[in-house]
């Protein structure tokens, strides 16, 4: 990675686990959502394109981070990871290669040239379709790392409601303790906000005490107005997160999208007191990337914004490209992907 021109200040070294993880940080409140405000959401204003576009590039070029301190902002990034495979050709034997890899995500060598000891650095969770739940659990049974289920007919959410509030029970039944669900985007073409609000409340109260990340599916919405309006109805239906994209669409999570959503956050927080989470999901692949995620979040919301309660990136792949970027850091040089397995 490029050598920054600005730096932000580290966020910790690389012996500190993200507090949510170590267990010291008060466990948030949920949100329990409110009832739909039709009229706050007349008046949002219109989102301008180019000011976030702009806000993007001044985010991603002007601020960067210090290269003595992207191993240890990486190793934050792998924590606050959603380890995802959502594959037609996904098996249990995939997703016990993954489970086991989310286990030991780093190889001895880096572990103990990061100097790590016996700081365990983990993904936040793991994620999959609904059949694999009880296997994901097995798997991680007693390693505190979740298990997140994409459920409601993922990646359209176009079944009959029934059918899609039936396999969230399923996967919370089978022990999952996230539920990543996704909108049916019509609702939003055709402005239907009594429609979705009913939806992910429906969604909410299906998932009980498993958290509820509701996926906009952000490339199909073709306004960041839609976006905006989308996000703060499902807040307002009890979200817990709130998540870009299924990685289906043909556009992914892009930073104008993000600064869009971490700013309904941030106004939903500032009338409600309730904080929400983000999870970009989609196509980010590399470090680089991660670390730009990273900034938007301090920068917009904060760094209570960096932990895995309130962030999650949702990806595939951006793990083998952090382990060659670490590997990078401790030796100057890069190792083929292959070399980082995943499942
Ligand atoms: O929810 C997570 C996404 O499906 C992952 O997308 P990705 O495969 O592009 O990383």
């Amino acid at each position: 990675m490029s050598t920054p021109s600005r730096s932000i200040s580290s966020l910790a070294s690389v012996h500190t686990l993200p507090k949510a993880v170590a267990g010291g940080l008060d466990e948030i409140p949920r949100n329990p959502g409110m009832a739909l405000d039709l009229g706050w959401l007349e008046d949002m204003r219109a989102v301008n394109r180019s000011a976030l576009e702009r806000r993007a590039t001044t985010l991603t070029k002007r601020r960067s981070i210090k290269a003595d301190n992207q191993a240890a902002w990486l190793l934050r990034a792998i924590s606050l990871m959603d380890l995802t495979t959502l594959n037609s050709n996904d098996t249990a034997d995939r997703v016990e290669r993954l489970c086991a890899k989310a286990k030991h995500p780093l190889r001895a060598d880096l572990i103990a040239g990061l100097g790590l000891g016996d700081t365990l650095i983990r993904p936040a969770a793991v994620c999959v379709y609904h059949p694999f739940v009880a296997t994901a659990v097995r798997a991680l049974e007693g390693t505190g790392i979740h298990i997140a289920a994409v459920s409601t007919s993922f990646p359209h959410g176009l079944a009959p409601l029934e059918t899609r509030i039936a396999e969230i029970r399923a996967s919370v039944a089978d022990g999952a303790d996230e539920i990543d669900v996704v909108i049916p985007r019509g609702l939003v073409f055709g402005a239907r906000w009594q429609e979705l609000y009913d939806e992910v409340r429906r969604f909410r109260e299906a998932c009980g005490d498993a958290h509820l990340k509701v996926i906009l599916g952000t490339g199909d919405l073709a306004t960041l107005r839609n976006v905006m309006l989308a996000s703060m109805v499902s807040m307002m239906a009890g979200a817990d997160f709130i998540k870009t994209s299924t990685g289906k669409e043909s556009v992914n999570a892009t930073l104008p999208v993000g600064l869009v959503m971490t700013r309904a956050i941030r106004s939903y927080a500032e009338r409600t007191g309730f904080k929400i989470g983000f999870k970009p999901a989609g196509g980010i692949s590399t470090a680089k990337s991660s670390l730009d995620w990273l900034i938007l979040m301090k920068e917009e919301l904060g760094r209570r914004w960096l932990e895995p309660d309130l962030f999650r990136f949702g990806a595939s792949s951006l793990l083998t490209d952090i382990e060659r970027q670490l590997e990078h850091h401790l030796t100057g040089r890069y190792s083929a992907a292959h070399r980082h397995a995943m499942a």
